[in-house]
């Protein structure tokens, strides 16, 4: 038969296959479907019915987004293997398995696996034979499909014995494993990350499934695919640590809205929902950042310097008063001396609590002492001079003081129960309480700090609230009064249930006990069954964890995590005492002067040298062309890296195009203008410049500064003035090279001003 009509017949068996997988799932959508219906039809029952319908109809909502997202691209491979390790043996004698996106299992046939969901343990050849080290697999094939039709197969054979069988023999071999990865790389971009489960390579694949359990760092050049590789670990970690993970969630941190928003859709096609994606900026819980700071002044909030600052601020707010603060208690005047407050003070802070929680021992000690002032006054005055009063009596007197607004109001003065916000509002508001808390600082940076006329706060004052928050404690006593309410409630309700349970056992079954019943009520008392129920509430973990400050997740991945500044590390560790971490991130395209350009110096406080550096070396995002500038440019940053090794060529060498400094705008709107190709464009300037061309914005033009366009791609970029885009900034070198990389086909650049060193590689038009 010829070829190609052997192609034919084996896509129409492909194509059969393929089909009864996607009526399964049609199967599945529509159990899960039917099931939600009726739970949310069902009203009214106990709490514990209500809970268990708002944990079912989770359950089945969660499905139906992960069948809906399996849609596109349901089976996209398959592995032959050869006789030892025969998984789903055929009639023909072929043992293969079939790899997609969700997991399928034939329940009418003994749970037998239809198709393997690609983070299995079985799916892992898929992504790691090679014809060096097979692993049992003597075929891979790449299975294209659009709208659910076969539309190519694509197979790469890892030994010659079942190469020759199939006819193949003429070099297929291993070309079309890589055109799988040619036709994902080419494709124009959407403005929306796509998962790579298709084609993972096999240095992404050890780092996505790394039984590493403690900070596992991912250094790569530009699109080498670490956010690729950090996302689809998420959704590995979630498969494979449901248990654990599922309660505590996944925090993901990326580095600005427009990178989290990029990136929102790969999770819920890779079918995950326990996870929770922040910037810095918003993971204190109620404050969102709309305050943008400059460079420096971000640079002096980041450094631990802060950590001094802010005790110092907490402390300021703990006074003693300059002059005799006088009172009149019950007629009598009493007198509150800083010799009073200073003792009250030493008691409180020696009792090393937060700010806030260490309140209630001052407060008592100064009640105590005006009590004591109280007693003797009216000891010699009404009694004679004989201090006769009981201790009774002197606890009604420090009982009356605290219920006293005078005397209160007067203590709150000098120790006030404080928020965070309103600490760092007040500190960065007054240059007088600045000058005191900061002076470790430098006048300048003291002045960086000083803000006049703005509300709400910025990205970079998030590590600070958090800090503050440690310094303040939470006095939360209202809080857990209501919790334990609600707690006893609940119990309250279990021992109903369990009540009705076993008075209705010996009428159910007259004389005979039912062992069964016996053993559930011996085993499950009130407490646990309030407690079962307690965590079948109908929030994500992810949910739950985004309201809530102290949460700890169960595993923290970090984009770009050269950006961090040493005060949010600080708060990130505080999320993840385990600290089972996964970090990616370029020390070269660091372009906040808070954040690192040295992973040791920055994991050293919290893990010592305890974590593990892993690289990926193969850029999968930018041609051969472009990165050869960007090596010049990356050399000034640090002659000793090289950039990542491109998987391809585009064809076009990148250009640079000068022309006089009021015709810059306009030939920039021209050369918008002439883009007419598929895909996405963007203008990248300085800060300063983005405004000038922000009405070119539309759903295929995007104008963006460095900084947001970090950790993003476009079919063509622009550069516009990049002499600019280097003075901006401390790290202008690295904001530069960050820009040159966020091209997956053309680069220009357009300036009036001379160029910065290292383009001199760029071709220039006239
Ligand atoms: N194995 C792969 N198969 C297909 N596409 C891939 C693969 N690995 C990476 N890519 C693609 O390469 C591009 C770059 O990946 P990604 O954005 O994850 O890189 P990065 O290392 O985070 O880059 P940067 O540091 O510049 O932000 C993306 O379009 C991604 O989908």
């Amino acid at each position: 038969m010829p070829d190609e009509a052997l192609q034919h017949d084996e896509r129409e068996r492909e194509q059969q296959y393929v089909s009864m997988l996607y009526d399964r799932l049609d199967s599945m959508r529509d159990y899960a479907a039917t099931r939600l219906r009726k739970v949310l039809l069902e009203k009214g029952g106990t709490p514990q019915a209500r809970s268990e319908r708002e944990s079912f109809s989770l359950m089945y909502t969660e499905d139906i987004a992960k069948y809906d997202a399996a849609e596109n691209g349901l089976c996209f491979g398959r592995i032959d293997l050869d006789g030892q390790d025969q998984d789903t043996e055929r009639p023909d004698g072929d043992a293969r398995r079939y790899i997609g996106r969700v997991g399928i299992l034939d329940e009418a046939n003994d749970y037998e696996t239809l198709l393997l969901d690609w983070r299995a343990p079985l799916a892992r050849p898929f992504y790691l034979a090679t014809p060096a080290a097979p692993e049992g697999v003597t075929r891979r094939r790449h299975i294209r499909t659009r709208s659910r039709k076969v539309t190519g197969l694509g197979d790469e054979y890892l030994d010659l014995a079942t190469a020759e069988r199939s006819g193949a023999l003429d070099g297929a071999g291993g070309v079309a494993g890589e055109s799988a990865l040619l036709t994902a790389l080419n494709a124009a971009r959407t403005g929306h990350m796509n998962d790579i489960v298709e084609t993972i390579q096999s240095e992404q694949d050890a780092i996505i499934r790394s039984e590493h359990k403690s900070v596992m760092v991912v250094q790569g050049g530009p699109g080498t695919g670490k956010t690729a590789v950090a996302l689809h670990r998420a959704a590995y970690l979630l498969y494979t640590y449901r248990q654990q993970l599922a309660k505590s969630g996944v925090l993901i941190v990326g580095p600005n809205d427009t990178f989290l928003d990029y990136i929102g859709q790969v999770l819920p096609s890779l079918g995950e929902t326990g996870v929770l994606l922040s910037t810095i900026g918003d993971l204190y819980p109620g404050v969102r950042a709309t305050h943008q700071d400059s460079l420096e002044c971000g640079e002096v909030k980041g450094s631990l310097a802060m950590v001094e600052v802010l005790k110092q601020a907490v402390r300021d707010r703990q006074e003693t008063p300059q002059e005799p603060i006088r009172l009149r208690f019950d007629s009598y005047p009493i007198t509150l001396d800083r010799k009073v407050v200073t003792r009250a003070r030493g008691r409180a802070r020696s009792s090393r609590r937060p700010h806030n929680l260490a309140r209630p021992i001052f407060v008592s000690a100064v009640i105590e002492a005006l009590a004591d002032q109280h007693a003797a006054r009216i000891g010699s005055n009404v009694l004679g001079g004989a201090n006769l009063l009981s201790r009774d009596d002197i606890a009604d007197i420090r009982d009356e003081m605290r219920g006293d607004p005078e005397v209160m109001a007067a203590i709150d003065g000098l120790w006030p129960q404080l928020t965070p916000q309103r600490v760092l509002a007040d500190l960065l508001g007054s240059r007088k309480r600045l000058a005191t808390a900061a002076r470790e600082l430098t006048a300048e940076q003291r002045e960086l700090l000083h803000r006049i006329g703005v509300a709400g706060f910025s990205a970079a004052d998030a590590p600070l609230l958090d800090e503050l928050a440690e310094l303040l404690g939470v006095d939360d006593a209202a809080e857990r009064e209501r919790a334990d309410r609600e707690w006893r409630a609940q119990i309250a309700d279990a021992q109903g249930a369990l009540d009705i349970l076993t008075g209705s056992a010996p009428q159910d079954l007259e004389d005979e006990l039912d062992p069964e019943i016996l053993m559930a009520y011996d085993l499950i008392d009130a407490g646990q069954l309030a407690q079962r129920q307690d965590l079948r509430q109908s929030q994500t973990a992810a949910e739950r964890a985004a309201a809530d400050r102290t949460w700890t997740y169960g595993h923290v991945i970090v984009d770009e995590a050269q950006e961090l500044s040493e005060m949010a590390w600080r708060m990130l560790m505080r999320r993840i005492p385990n600290r089972w971490m996964t970090l990616v991130g370029d020390t070269a395209q660091t372009g906040d002067p808070a954040g690192s350009s040295s992973w040791q110096t920055v994991l050293e406080p919290y893990v010592a040298r305890r974590w593990k550096l892993t690289e990926l070396t193969v850029n999968y995002r930018t041609p051969s062309e472009i990165m050869e500038v960007a090596q010049d440019v990356l050399a000034r940053i640090d002659p000793g890296q090289t950039v990542p090794r491109s998987v391809r060529d585009s064809g076009t060498r990148p250009w640079a195009r000068r022309v006089p400094e009021g015709e810059v705008a306009e030939q920039v709107r021209r050369l918008v203008a002439a883009e007419t190709g598929p895909g996405l464009v963007a203008v990248l300037t300085s800060e300063s410049g983005v405004d000038e061309y922000l009405d070119l914005v539309s759903d295929s033009v995007s104008v963006l500064s460095v900084r947001q366009a970090k950790g993003l791609e476009f079919d063509s970029v622009l550069i516009v003035e990049p002499g600019r885009i280097v003075d901006e900034s401390p790290r202008g070198m690295n904001d530069l090279y960050v820009a040159l990389t966020r091209a997956t086909q053309r680069l220009g650049v357009v300036h009036a001003h001379p160029l910065p060193d290292g383009l001199s590689k760029l071709s220039v038009l006239e």
